[in-house]
């Protein structure tokens, strides 16, 4: 073998190590991940919240980014609130799903403006951005299904959070709209990496170069949008719509929904081999479980 592939193979191995202990110490690894410094500057930023509803009969969840008179923006506590929230839903055992969305008919519409300008520095800039990789990584690695209910606009930092999640659903007035550019700036919340994972390179460059507003249509077209949902008269609507269309994807026990995620995070972020060891290791949590055994009870036909 040649040294670069040497090198190459090493690299690899141990990116495969070190993913897959990121992924089985999830928790220890990423509370730790913000210096102090940051999270005492982003709670000198105040306003709106991040809510949590956790609906016990259906398994669903809804957190809501909610600071309506900045159209949702991101102030400094929310970010700190997100994380928490994100923490609860880690240890949700009786959870199969989380629907993000955003108060009074609009998405977010990124970081709060006024918060971004005290911390414009690149050092507090990178620690900030440290801060909401390391929360919207969580999102994505939940062991629920997750979808982003984009109604109304989507920008910038709300664009990227609709990346964390597994599905995007919008509304026929939606928008989601990665504005970095016009902004002197790129996605740093980890919203590249993700979207070139959803869209494919070549399409995430022509959202991040062109700041594309992408609408239903143009969403379906590069697979961003999963479903379009028509603008209904009521808040309360949509979100039915959307527990309806997410349904067919939690109708099993819990545990079993979890696992299915669980295998799908580590077929995404793992190298084949580490994928495998991880795959066999959920697959004995569910062998033989009571959902298992009850399917095998009833001798179900897959017609
Ligand atoms: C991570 C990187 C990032 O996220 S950078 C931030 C990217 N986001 C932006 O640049 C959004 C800038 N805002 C806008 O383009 C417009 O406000 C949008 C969202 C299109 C709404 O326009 P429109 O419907 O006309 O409402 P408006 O402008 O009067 O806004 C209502 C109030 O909300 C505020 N607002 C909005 N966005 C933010 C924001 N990101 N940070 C702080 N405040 C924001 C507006 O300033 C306005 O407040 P006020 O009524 O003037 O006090």
């Amino acid at each position: 073998m040649s040294v670069c592939g040497a090198a190459r193979c090493w690299w690899i191995q141990t990116r495969g190590a070190v993913s897959l202990r990121v992924l089985q110490q999830n928790r220890t690894v990423c509370t730790t991940g913000a210096p102090e410094s940051i999270r005492e500057k982003l709670q000198a930023f105040p306003g709106g919240s991040i809510d949590l509803q956790k609906r016990q009969e259906s398994g669903i969840a809804v957190l809501t980014v909610n600071n309506p008179a900045r159209m949702n923006a991101f102030s400094g506590c929310m970010m700190l609130e997100l994380e928490q929230r994100v923490h609860e839903l880690e240890s949700w055992t009786e959870g199969k799903a989380v629907i993000v969305k955003g108060a009074a008919g609009n998405f977010c519409s990124g970081s709060d403006l006024n918060a971004v300008r005290a911390i414009a520095n690149p050092q507090d800039g990178m620690r900030m951005c440290e801060f909401m990789q390391n929360t919207l990584t969580r999102l994505l690695r939940l062991p629920l299904i997750s979808m982003a209910l984009v109604e109304g606009r989507a920008l910038g930092g709300g664009a990227e959070l609709t990346t964390a999640c597994d599905f995007r659903l919008m509304t026929s007035n939606g928008v989601i709209q990665f504005v970095h550019k016009h902004m002197g700036l790129v996605p740093g919340w980890g919203g590249a990496a993700r979207l070139v994972g959803i869209v494919g390179s070549q399409n995430a460059l022509k959202l991040l170069s062109g700041a594309v507003k992408v609408d239903p249509d143009c969403g379906r077209q590069m697979g961003l949008v999963d479903e379009v949902l028509l603008c209904s008269s009521g808040e309360g609507e949509t979100l039915t719509h959307a527990e309806q269309w997410l349904r067919p994807f939690i109708k099993a026990p819990a545990p079993v929904i979890q696992a299915l995620k669980k295998v799908v995070v580590s077929g995404r972020e793992l190298p084949l081999e580490q994928a495998l060891k991880t795959e066999r290791n959920v697959f004995g949590t569910v062998w033989g479980g009571p959902a298992n055994l009850k399917a095998l009870a009833l001798k179900p036909k897959h017609k």
